[in-house]
């Protein structure tokens, strides 16, 4: 073996992580274990991901292809050795049934050739070439340990590929003519079983094609004996396997090491899951099973790895069918484990919690050992949430330019993914341009400026009159958010006691938008100077409806490091510290 292979080590499985997804399992409304096989796979990926609520997002489809010497010289196929090649063109085409199924799901696929006879005519089939298909097993061995090596490393460096690329399973699939007679020999000799147990028609070949079949694989076990191969996983891996096979193997270790499971397909990716966990028995946690194929090895290999198949459809496409056909029943489990009501939460009579502690229902969550990885947002898109918080500024100076109108459909919908009490969405949104309203909108804020001038004394009066407080005329877009409080009817969910909710909801509205325009590059300024029906009558607002704000959009020739009014000195920012009170009012926490 070429020591510059160096094997993925799975990481370690977090058993407590399991224990607590089966709580919660058992406390979500329906009969005890009633998910059945599904509720293990919940578990199991509660384990690997380390949180008790699993989830899977981003799958993504790895076929490797490549052919087979022992298709070449003996009839083992139904189906020519071109087939590999041309099946590879068909499923780059997304016309493989793979691949229709990959679509209908949105997963992305990535067809790898690790050794095809003929150069692969689709430029989308990434080309990684370990040989033109594996040698003549009943002559030999199928592969070099070198090739053995390299076609490893193929799997592992497209698995680490795709999950840099942000996959949280993987769906292996394989091509290859003549890869059944060739997984068939992996599992005899793995799993010490005689081959007439094991072999199956593959594609459909006849009752001769069977007695081929066994025929070759005996030839090529008997081979392995005489080379006393059988304890050495690798030799043996080289004189029966395939590239593909060994690329399949290579990728669900790197998936293991990396906590992403392996969702797999039939016999071929059974036979190589199965050789993997002789290198790396930790790998079996990492291993879902799709299907269960009628090829009658798999059946066996299942057991062996101890995985629980999906499906039982008899499916014998192969190509990853079984695992992407599984899959949307995978996510469905993982979607019924994260939003189906816990006994607690519904209010619904659990026959296995003592009625006594009704009122007291343990948290599950207590005995959680360590604090929950931050799935979700990388430390980059943390970081950038901070950095628009901070940039933000409120801007009154505007370029002419004006927003595309793309950005300006973002900003609201930033806005209408605000935050509102009781989910009441009391906001409009009138975007205005056109530059007679802008002027009258103008007029209306420079009259209750100049009032508005009167409350300070003389001086502070000067230099408040001499701060630039709208940017309606210049900047190309003003948006007036509205509040209507009769949205939602008259019994808001959470509102009974403090009737501001619905302006509250809004302003959230409004800072979302603010930090929207922010991360676009766009500068907004809140105008708030304006009795409000002076703006009902330029924009023809209902009386009921409440003009918060005029806010302007546009672009600025700089966004400065601190607010202008710190700047010019009319305030600056208090001390954190100052306004956070422990337990009571006033209580300043001890230095
Ligand atoms: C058109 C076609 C599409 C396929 N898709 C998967 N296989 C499946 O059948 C082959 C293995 O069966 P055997 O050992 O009998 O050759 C592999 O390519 C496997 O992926 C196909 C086979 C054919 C012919
Ligand atoms: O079990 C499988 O995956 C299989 C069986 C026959 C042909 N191709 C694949």
């Amino acid at each position: 073996m070429q020591n510059s292979l160096r094997l993925p080590e799975p990481a370690l499985f977090a058993d407590e992580y399991a224990t607590q997804a089966k709580m919660r399992l058992d406390n979500l409304t329906k009969p005890l274990g009633s998910l059945g096989d599904l509720e293990l796979v919940i578990r199991q990926l509660a384990g690997i991901q380390r949180r008790i609520i699993p989830q899977l997002q981003h799958p993504h489809f790895l076929v490797f292809a490549a052919d087979h010497g022992v298709a070449a010289a003996h009839q083992v196929s139904r189906y020519g050795q071109e087939v590999t090649e041309e099946m590879a063109v068909n499923m780059a085409m997304g016309s493989s049934v793979s691949a229709v199924l990959a679509r209908q799901h949105k997963i992305p696929v990535r067809v790898i050739d690790v050794g095809i006879c003929r150069a692969v005519r689709h430029p989308d089939v990434v080309v990684r070439k370990i040989g033109h298909g594996t040698s003549d097993f009943t002559q030999g061995p199928a592969m070099t340990h070198t090739q053995l090596a390299q076609a490893i490393q193929v799997g592992i460096d497209e698995a680490n590929r795709a999950m840099d690329a942000g996959a949280d399973l993987l769906l292996l699939g394989e091509l290859g003519i003549g890869n059944t007679t060739s997984a068939t020999a992996l599992a005899a000799w793995l799993l010490d079983k005689p081959v007439s147990a094991l072999v199956g028609r593959g594609t459909g070949v006849d009752d001769e094609g069977m007695q081929r079949k066994m025929k070759v694989i005996e030839m090529a076990l008997a081979a392995c004996h005489a080379a006393e191969a059988e304890s050495d996983w690798l030799d043996g891996f080289a004189r029966l396997g395939g590239f593909e096979l060994a690329a399949i193997a290579g990728a669900m270790l790197a998936g293991a090491a990396r906590r992403v499971p392996t969702l797999l397909d039939g016999l071929m990716t059974g036979v190589a899951a199965l050789w993997a966990t002789k290198m790396a028995p930790a790998l079996a946690a990492y291993l879902l099973a799709g299907h269960l194929s009628p090829e009658p090895a798999h059946k066996l290999i299942l057991a062996a790895i101890g995985c629980q198949p999906l499906l039982t459809l008899s499916l014998r496409v192969g190509e990853g069918t079984g695992a992407l056909f599984a899959w949307p029943i995978l996510a469905s489990g993982l979607k019924v484990m994260a939003e189906s009501a816990t006994f607690a939460d519904a209010r619904v009579t659990n026959p296995h919690q003592d009625a006594s502690a009704d009122e007291h229902v343990e948290n599950i969550y207590t005995n959680q050992t360590e604090a929950p990885v931050a799935a979700d947002f990388s430390l980059a898109e943390r970081e950038a949430v901070y950095k628009v918080i901070l940039a933000r500024r409120d801007i009154r100076v505007f370029l002419p330019q004006p927003l595309d109108p793309k950005i300006v459909t973002r900003i609201l919908q930033a806005g209408h993914h605000g935050p509102s009490v009781g989910y009441m969405q009391p906001w409009n949104f009138i975007v205005i341009e056109d530059k007679d309203v802008l002027l009258r909108l103008q007029h209306v804020v420079d009259k209750a400026r100049v009032e508005a001038g009167r409350v300070y004394a003389d001086a502070k009066r000067d230099y408040y009159l001499r701060l630039k407080v709208e940017g309606l005329v210049e900047a190309p877009l003003t948006i007036c958010v509205t509040n209507d409080s009769t949205r939602g009817g008259p019994h808001v969910l959470g509102r009974h006691t403090i009737p501001e909710t619905d302006l509250m909801s809004t302003a959230c509205a409004i800072e979302n938008m603010w930090l929207a325009a922010r991360a676009e590059g766009v500068a907004m300024g809140w105008v708030s100077i304006y009795e409000k029906q002076d703006v009902r009558d330029v924009l023809s607002i209902p009386a009921h409806v409440d003009p918060c704000a005029l806010l302007t959009l546009g672009y600025t020739p700089h966004f400065p490091d601190i607010p202008v009014l710190e700047r010019v000195g009319w305030g600056e920012r208090l001390q954190l510290d100052d306004l956070i009170y422990q337990n009571e009012w006033g209580a300043l926490p001890e230095k």
